[in-house]
């Protein structure tokens, strides 16, 4: 019991907490008409007994005479009470209103805060925290944290009205009051257990099965599973199994509903038990005269008013939801870590982004860079920083690092040492699940090693080095956004700047690719939205190098690669390639590929096995030892000299290794 309070309270405190962000002011003036509509209608029950109990002697002499000037004045009470009813009313659903959309916001701002504010992914796929953030989620889809405030005032008025009704009751006899508002309480006490028992399995064990169900949903109804769906013939079973996961959802509901059913009938029937004693005993004492029929009217109304100490329905339920939201967001900085550096503010996702008014500056240099007449001229020679403490070419350093990832039993880096001079370009290859892209996600601070060191730009950590490193992931993020912001991502000072990104996407090999956007630079990239176009894989991974030179623009002495042109022909590789060796110059790069025609040019290659370095060197020193990457290269070169034929006939994809 004492616990269910703690948690009851640590709620209050937490949607309190949530509504202050709209301002003291509002706050207040919303407290203030809480009360006032919770406690005119007991004002209004009073004045109905006076104007009762005045109109007798009023209308004998007639309404002009002293005798009749109770009654009008009672009346004239009585008008003011629920004029003032009305228009308090008007005013708290208009401030609830107002008061609901500040309150989601501050939600909505909280876990973005929370969430982009974590320096990594550890945290983020960690199931429990996974969960957590479904459920806040799910409350908002549903709408629930946008009624918040019109519960809170619709429970509290209500609470307030059934408390003056219970006061009036004490006029009566001292039993009545407290019998009545003990069996409301008894019959709220379960409901509320109910619902909030609801509540938890809702959005503990209900919102895992939820999940699970939604995603069902999603790969029936959206776009990026509809191929294989259909191609697969997954969609009876698609519809088999998300029908058995919604059932199971919602039995979980069902289930704690049912559990409560017989404390619940027996609350009820306390509560029948209850207001027949109450009415017998008024009824008995009318009959005797004990109570006059004025009295009589106000009790009656004070009677059935107490009803508002019980439950409350559907806004009592929207208020636990919420609650039970507002707990977990405000919990939710404590569950997930803090970055140490980055800011919402940072919003590019760099620590070292620079202010707006700086970026200006940023740009213009950047723009002048551009608009150099030398094609293919270096990048980054001398970059604006982000920071403005750092320029040039980025040095790494990983220091007998080992990682293992959730879950897993076995380190996917094991020790794994290298030292990367700045201005190098490195490929790192290895087999599938050798560990590459876990070694590139360590570069880019997404995940922290259990043991060892990774360091850049002679010795910060690779968070607060943000702003020097470009990347484009294995799996990096096609948005449905419009070409220009695909590319500016990469460094967001360049979004107005043509020049800047014309020629990063240039560098890209994207040049026709922006000939053909049917509204230029603002043509968003998806078919979904009016005027959209969509993508070949191979124009997606133009945008995304595109997007990595951006960064590199903006002052990224890193630039990471992880296989950047897998979705190329041979000859569109070939020319990038040949390009980007250009375009780098003054930065250091790192490639991973398993094109190991492409790996040849790197000026040095490391091979990733058992998760640790087993070979490092150049094309030519690899080649002579004879290791793993003179077979893989041997391998694929015999593929190669197959595939000659076949290319030469206009088949090209075949050499892709
Ligand atoms: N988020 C994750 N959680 C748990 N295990 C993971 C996660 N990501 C990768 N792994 C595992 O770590 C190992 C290394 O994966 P990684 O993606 O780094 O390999 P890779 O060398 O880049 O492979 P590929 O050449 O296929 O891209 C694999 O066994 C993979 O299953």
């Amino acid at each position: 019991m004492a616990d269910a309070r703690i948690t009851r309270l640590s709620r209050w405190r937490a949607v309190l907490r949530l509504a202050a962000a709209a301002g003291r002011w509002k706050v207040s003036a919303f407290g203030a008409l809480i009360l006032v509509s919770g406690l005119l209608p007991t004002a209004a029950i009073l004045m109905t007994g006076r104007l009762v109990a005045a109109i007798p002697a009023a209308v004998r002499p007639g309404a002009g005479a002293a005798e009749a000037r109770p009654a009008l004045l009672a009346l004239g009470w009585l008008v003011g009470c629920l004029a003032a009813l009305a228009l308090a009313g008007i005013a708290l659903a208009q401030l609830s209103r107002f008061l609901d959309a500040a309150f989601a916001a501050e939600v909505h701002h909280r876990v973005a805060r929370v969430t982009l504010g974590t320096p990594g992914l550890a945290a983020l796929e960690d199931p429990a925290v996974m969960d957590e953030l479904g459920a806040i989620q799910d409350a908002e889809r549903r709408g629930v944290l946008r009624q918040t405030m019109a519960a809170l005032s619709n429970v509290a008025t209500m609470r307030l009205r059934g408390a003056g009704a219970f006061v009036v009751l004490f006029g009566f006899n001292w039993w009545a009051p407290l019998l009545l508002a003990a069996a409301w309480q008894l019959t709220n006490r379960v409901y509320l257990q109910a619902t909030e028992n609801g509540v938890s399995v809702n959005m503990s064990d209900g919102a895992v099965r939820l999940r699970r169900a939604e995603y069902l949903r999603s790969l029936a109804l959206e776009a990026p599973a509809a191929k294989e769906v259909r191609v697969f013939g997954l969609d009876g079973w698609l519809v088999g199994r998300y029908g058995d996961a919604w059932l199971e959802a919602l039995g979980v509901l069902w289930r704690s509903r049912k559990a409560n059913r017989g404390i619940t009938a027996a609350a009820t029937l306390g509560l029948a038990l209850s207001h027949g004693a109450v009415l017998a005993a008024l009824g008995t004492a009318a009959a005797r005269g004990d109570v006059s029929g004025a009295a009589m009217i106000v009790f009656v109304q004070a009677v059935i008013a107490t009803s508002d100490l019980g439950m409350i329905g559907d806004w009592q339920w929207i208020l636990a939801q919420s609650m039970a939201v507002a707990e977990r967001v405000t919990g939710l900085a404590a569950r997930i870590p803090a970055a140490t550096t980055t800011t919402l503010g940072a919003s590019s996702g760099k620590a070292t982004s620079p202010p707006l008014l700086a970026s200006s500056e940023t740009t213009g240099t950047a723009l002048n860079a551009s608009s150099s007449p030398e094609a293919g001229a270096a990048l980054n020679p001398h970059p604006p920083t982000a920071s403005g403490t750092r320029s040039g070419p980025v040095g790494v350093r990983l220091d007998g690092v080992r990682f293992t990832y959730r879950g897993r039993e076995l380190p996917t880096l094991d020790g794994l040492t290298l030292d990367i001079p700045p201005g190098q370009s490195i490929a790192i290859v290895g087999e599938n699940g050798a560990g590459k892209s876990t070694l590139v996600k360590l570069l880019c601070g997404l995940y922290e090693p259990q043991h060892g060191r990774v360091t850049l730009d002679g010795g910060a950590s690779p968070v607060q080095s943000r702003g020097r490193i470009g990347v484009i992931f294995q799996d990096f993020v096609r948005y449905p956004l419009p070409l220009r912001e695909n590319v500016a991502f990469g460094h967001l000072p360049l979004m107005n700047d043509g020049a800047a990104l014309e020629r990063a996407l240039a560098d890209a090999g994207g040049a026709a690719l922006l000939a053909g956007m049917p509204h230029g630079w603002d043509t968003v990239l998806s078919r979904e939205y009016e005027g959209g176009v969509d993508l070949s894989g191979g124009q997606w991974q133009r945008v995304a190098l595109a997007r990595a030179l951006a960064a590199v623009r903006g002052g990224a002495g890193l630039l990471i690669l992880d296989e950047p042109t897998a979705a190329l022909d041979v000859r569109a590789e070939a020319e990038l390639f040949e390009r980007f060796l250009q375009v780098t110059r003054g930065v250091t790069t790192i490639l991973v590929s398993h094109r190991l025609s492409s790996v040849r040019r790197a000026d040095r290659i490391v091979v990733i096995e058992g998760g640790r370095v087993v070979e490092d060197g150049s094309h030519a020193e690899l080649m002579r030892a004879g290791g793993r990457y003179a077979e893989m290269y041997s391998l694929q070169a015999e593929r190669f000299a197959v595939a000659v034929p076949l290319a030469q006939a206009g088949v090209e994809e075949v050499v892709d290794a």
